[in-house]
């Protein structure tokens, strides 16, 4: 081993790391041994849907806060400048639209499945493709979770790459097995708050090792760190206030309105008014855990800029950089290290072990059960625990493919939210707010805006512009005089004056458009083949799938010019709570709250669906 790791790491830096794990081992043998000890899919799946506010959401934070945003957030900070934190407009809009127009739609339909709500409203092969989509999109997103962590902290402690990678894999994939969403979001719950600890450790020893807050300030500001509102309205440009501010606010729809991980917390509320909550209590915290790492990129800066540890560290990678910044700085003080290894592993695991919980409920929902009809609940929760245990292993393959890419991981990471999660977001918007669009649209749509994104997207590799701007090696030209500091600046701006042409300016669209086109393209596509292949007719909607959006838009034109563009008519009464008891193919969920046992096994799953679909 590295003789490095000797001097990172004392005794009780492991024991903190092993405390960490031991503890979130311990929480999934807790829920296995305790409650109804995991013999249900509703406990094991849906955490018997008796969750309060507090837990689910500082779960609903963990579930795509990992060691990418640990890491990758100041990295970018420190590269690029501030501009990054301004997505943090984006929760705004981001966090009220799911509490106000996706949880009351999914919650009231006592759904367990975000996908079910595609059979709703179309059919089952936009659910079954919907479920794939996602799947796709949970397993690449998992490989990179628990690469990064292993990958930096081998860059810099001489930890064993894949021995980490194999670490982190088997312990989230024993403590989701064994305890079920319960342990899930308990976990995720400590795992915050250990994430949280860390960055502030980080922070608060960087600016005493600094030389104080106005020192720290001084360096980034005169280091041109510190960005002001960049109101370019070019699309292609990769940060501005538009592509961050107003791209961003798709992004968080697409994670915090329509992601199975998200939706299975919602669900999991003991009520409607608590998942709310919950979803409004994300901001604070979404917030905070944006300002740390925000910050922690600008102690970094004013601590290192000028200095050049690629040679030490052997490897170029900004991400690797933030890791061995952090262990020069924690140096000599034991406990620290093991608290950001921890910070760094909690983030990790908490978004990895939804990520299985989450691809473990579709996998059953979706696609076994309604095949199954005759599955006993024991034999249902089995092979649930089987699927958590087989995606676990599939993500360790999946970090493998991580290895061979090599971008900024948090634009990796964001990439593929866009890429395919902005197509996913389309397709419950076409639903939701389009009472036209009928299965064969939502279908076509898919296709259409998989296809558009990763031709952009595989593009942008390709042709290798991805908006980045050609950036110095390393920092020191930002202490510099301001004369130089200007000329290269002169010559930056000329460079990206060049503007590329015809497709390859399709290419370089910003990343951080990706969710918002994609969905758009979706929207658009589906609507189009919908009207070409005969609109759905307002009787053949299954109640309560439709969030009369149009309506409330249009809600200063007279009574019946409304009812004739929005084609449904009880508009207002599409979300009263009449619904709990309409769609009778939900007997597997509903009202298990209370059940018995007997209820319990007797539940059928998927009964054949109500033929609806005559529009085609
Ligand atoms: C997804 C957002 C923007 C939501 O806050 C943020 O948590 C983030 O940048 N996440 C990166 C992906 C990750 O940490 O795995
Ligand atoms: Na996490």
């Amino acid at each position: 081993m590295d003789p490095s790791d000797q001097k990172h790491f004392t005794v009780v830096d492991y024991v903190i790391f092993a405390v960490l794990l031991a503890a979130s081992m311990a929480i999934g043998l807790y829920y296995a041994l305790s409650g109804g000890r995991q013999r249900t899919t509703q406990e094991f799946l849906m955490a018997d849907r008796s969750m309060g506010c507090l837990p689910v959401s500082l779960s609903l934070i963990a579930s795509f806060q990992s060691a990418v945003a640990i890491i990758g957030v100041p990295a970018e900070i420190y590269t690029h400048g501030t501009q990054y934190w301004f997505i943090g407009c984006a929760y705004i809009l981001g966090l009220i639209i799911p509490a106000h127009v996706f949880i009351p739609v999914l919650y009231r339909l006592r759904i367990s499945s975000a996908y079910q709500y595609l059979e709703l409203r179309f059919s089952k092969t936009v659910r079954i493709c919907g479920t794939l989509t996602f799947i796709f999109q949970m397993v690449i997103y998992m490989g990179v979770c628990v690469y990064t962590p292993a990958f930096a902290l081998n860059a810099v402690t001489g930890f064993e790459l894949w021995g980490t990678v194999l670490a982190t894999g088997l312990v989230c994939t024993l403590y989701t097995t064994l305890g079920g969403l319960k342990a899930v979001i308990w976990t995720d719950v400590f795992q915050t708050v250990v994430m949280f600890a860390g960055q502030l450790a980080v922070i608060v020893v960087g600016v005493l090792r600094t030389g104080g807050v106005s020192e720290v300030w001084r360096k980034v500001w005169e280091g041109n760190r510190i960005a002001g509102l960049d109101l370019n309205p070019d699309p292609t440009e990769r940060h501005t206030f538009w592509t961050l501010g107003v791209g961003g606010i798709f992004l968080m729809l697409s994670l915090y309105g329509v992601n199975q991980a998200q939706v299975q917390r919602y669900l999991s509320s003991r009520t409607e008014k608590e998942a709310v909550r919950s979803c409004y209590m994300v901001f604070p915290s979404l917030q905070l855990a944006l300002a740390l790492s925000c910050v922690m990129g600008l102690v970094m800066f004013a601590r290192y800029c000028g200095e050049d540890h690629s040679d030490k560290l052997g490897s170029s990678s900004r991400d690797a950089m933030v890791v061995y910044f952090v262990m020069d700085m924690l140096q000599g003080l034991p406990g620290l290290p093991g608290l950001f290894v921890a910070c760094l592993f909690s983030a990790a695991l908490s978004t990895i072990s939804s990520a299985f919980n989450s691809l473990a409920t579709v996998t059953m929902e979706d696609l076994i059960k309604p095949h199954f009809p005759a599955m006993t609940e024991a034999r249902a929760t089995l092979l649930s625990k089987v699927l958590a245990m087989s995606y676990g292993l599939l993500c360790l393959a999946m970090a493998y493919l991580t290895h061979l890419m090599g971008d900024s991981v948090l634009q990796v990471a964001l990439k593929i939210f866009g890429m395919v999660g902005g197509p996913i977001l389309g397709l419950f918007c076409l639903g939701m707010f389009f009472p036209w669009a009928n299965s064969i649209g939502a279908v076509a749509g898919l296709g259409a805006g998989l296809t558009v994104s990763f031709w952009i997207g595989v593009g942008s590799i390709v042709t290798r512009t991805s908006g980045m701007k050609p950036l110095p090696p390393d920092c020191r030209v930002a202490l510099l005089s301001n004369d130089t500091t200007a000329a290269i600046q002169t010559a930056l701006s000329n460079v990206t004056l060049s503007r590329p042409s015809g497709l390859k300016r399709f290419y370089s669209l910003s990343y951080m458009w990706y969710s918002g086109f994609n969905c758009f393209t979706v929207i658009l596509i589906g609507l189009i083949i919908s009207f070409i292949t005969g609109p759905m007719k307002e009787e053949d909607v299954t109640p309560g799938t439709i969030y009369p959006l149009l309506g409330k838009l249009l809600c200063f034109l007279p009574e019946h010019l409304k009812k004739k563009l929005c084609c449904v008519t009880p508009l207002g009464q599409t979300l009263a709570p009449p619904q709990r008891s309409s769609p009778p193919q939900h007997k597997e969920s509903n009202g298990l709250v209370g059940a018995s046992q007997e209820e319990m096994e007797s539940f059928l799953p998927e009964a054949p669906f109500v033929e609806y679909e005559t529009a085609v």
